[in-house]
């Protein structure tokens, strides 16, 4: 399959709010974007909607080769990894590592289907790939903000997903272990055949260079799109948040960005 995302002219309203209008935006295989956008501006709204959790209003959505209204929401689910802070209040927080990443496998919260001790032994290994062998056989209770946050993304892999969300994966995390999960997200866009990476951030300095695209998003529109050079320019983002901002060069090929 070649695309992984197509927006066609999708809008949704609640009420009298339009949340998001008129959006129009294709993924295609191989691409990583990252999404930027002030609080406010719909970005959990298009994420809800990429995971099946909310239809759009208007217009045609198709995720993974699947237009909505035709496909199992349940079967996107385990095809579709996220990784969010806000998932983390869901989950059991006496559960074993082991058992949240292995979780992950059949998309639920908690292990209630049988599993195999391959089943087991895969959960492992996928968190030990993502450099969190130390974490085994630990209740995920005990565990810091960055810890958790890399068993979510062993969790989201385990399921050998075709596009991961990364829904603001940094929030709460000190300035090294940000870097830490940085390096594992990184690390993640250079696996063979990884999943499309789809990362939400306020910071640009979090969009690492192997996001090539970006999205910028205000007041529920898609105000531009395209190659992250054209987008992460201080021309483009004064224009985008219509304040003067002055960017600063990072390591790495990042771009730190405040406003003048
Ligand atoms: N069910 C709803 N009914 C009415 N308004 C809603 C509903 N859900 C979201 N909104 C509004 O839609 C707008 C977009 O919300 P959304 O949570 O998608 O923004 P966001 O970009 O993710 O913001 P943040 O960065 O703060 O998380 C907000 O103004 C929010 O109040």
């Amino acid at each position: 399959m070649n695309r992984i995302l197509k927006f066609d002219d999708v809008s949704v309203t609640r009420g009298k709010k339009q949340i998001l209008k008129h959006l129009d935006w294709e993924v295609h295989n191989g691409e990583n974007w990252a999404i930027l956008g002030l609080n406010g501006a719909g970005k959990t709204t298009m994420l809800k909607m990429i995971q099946g959790d909310l239809w759009p209003t208007s217009g045609k959505l198709e995720v993974l080769g699947g237009v909505f209204g035709h496909i199992s929401i349940p079967e996107l689910k385990t095809k579709v990894g996220w990784v969010s802070t806000a998932l983390q209040d869901q989950l059991h927080a006496g559960d074993v590592v082991d058992s949240i990443v292995l979780s992950g496998k059949f998309a639920s919260i908690g292990v209630y289907q049988e599993f195999t001790k391959r089943d087991l032994q895969e959960a492992r290994q996928t968190l030990i790939d993502l450099g969190g062998e130390k974490l085994l056989g630990k209740p995920y209770a005990v565990l810091s903000q960055g810890e958790r946050q890399l068993v979510l993304i062993a969790r989201a892999m385990m399921a050998k997903p075709q596009l991961l969300i990364l829904d603001e994966p940094c929030n709460g995390l000190d300035l090294f272990a940000r870097e830490e999960l940085l390096n594992r997200v990184a690390g993640i866009a250079e696996m063979p055949n990884h999943p499309a990476l789809l990362l939400v951030s306020h910071y640009t300095e979090e969009m690492l260079p192997c996001f090539k695209h970006v999205l910028l998003l205000r007041h529920g529109e898609i105000v531009q799109k395209g190659r992250r050079e054209e987008m992460l320019t201080a021309d483009t983002l004064s224009e985008f948040y219509g304040k003067p901002i002055q960017t600063v060069s990072m390591r790495g090929n990042r771009l730190a960005v405040y406003p003048k």
